[in-house]
């Protein structure tokens, strides 16, 4: 992909991501001087998996009215397409959640490869059952059925103050989440590569014995710039 002109689609541009982490991806937007990594945000079981996906945006609000409303998300689930990614904004509320198993349900038949919510989560061994990845502030009991509703989808949103839309990028793993806007995607895919490349290459000089400091030294193996 280095030096490609060609714009990546987006099944080129999730299949790139799964073969990277996300600190190949932080490091990558560092570089460009560009926002996406969040912090506070992390997966709710031990996993090795790297989700990768499309974004698809809930924006999340306190229920007002007293009558009976759609729950959170399923306007979305419903319409969702494989390799989307929910994100919900509930503002970092960790008072109660908005994820449970019933959406994992159904957002395993619709291919959804994962959730990230910026607030809390619960029913997390039925996700983990289903093999939903699954990302959160917290795990808690309490309910959203009567609480909290979905305001909109598919708006603008704010994660941990990186600005996020759907049809962006997003990887995660063990190491957290990372935002990638879809207009930068193709920079920051081909300089992630070229980071993991270097790394590969400094890890096989500390395996064959030359001395870390020597290695990790700024004036070793050559920085990887934007150009
Ligand atoms: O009531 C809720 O918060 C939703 C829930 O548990 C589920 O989707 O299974
Ligand atoms: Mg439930």
């Amino acid at each position: 992909m280095a030096g490609s002109q060609v714009a990546l689609s987006p099944a080129q541009a999730i299949a790139v991501l799964r073969t990277l982490d996300s600190c190949a991806v932080s490091d990558a937007l560092d570089t460009l001087g560009l926002p996406g990594a969040v912090t506070g945000i992390s997966a709710m079981w031990p996993t090795d998996t790297v989700m990768a996906g499309r974004v698809r945006t809930v924006t999340a609000a306190p229920k007002s009215s007293g009558g009976p409303s759609d729950h959170i998300a399923t306007a979305l689930v419903a319409g969702a397409e494989r390799d989307d990614i929910v994100v919900i904004d509930n503002h970092g509320r960790t008072d109660v959640s908005c994820w449970g198993g019933l959406l994992a349900e159904a957002s395993i038949q619709r291919g959804i490869a994962g959730v990230i919510v910026d607030g809390a989560c619960r029913d997390v061994q039925e996700s983990q059952a289903l093999g939903l990845n699954l990302y959160a502030r917290a795990a808690v009991p309490v309910s959203a059925r009567g609480r909290i509703v979905q305001q909109a989808m598919d708006e603008r949103i704010q994660v941990a103050g990186v600005s996020v839309a759907s049809f962006d990028y997003v990887i995660a793993d063990v190491n957290g989440v990372v935002f990638v806007a879809a207009q930068h995607a193709e920079r920051v895919l081909e300089l992630a590569q070229r980071i993991v490349a270097r790394e590969a290459a400094m890890a096989q000089a500390v395996r064959s014995g030359r001395d870390v400091r020597e290695v990790m030294h700024d004036s070793q193996f050559p920085t990887v710039t934007a150009e």
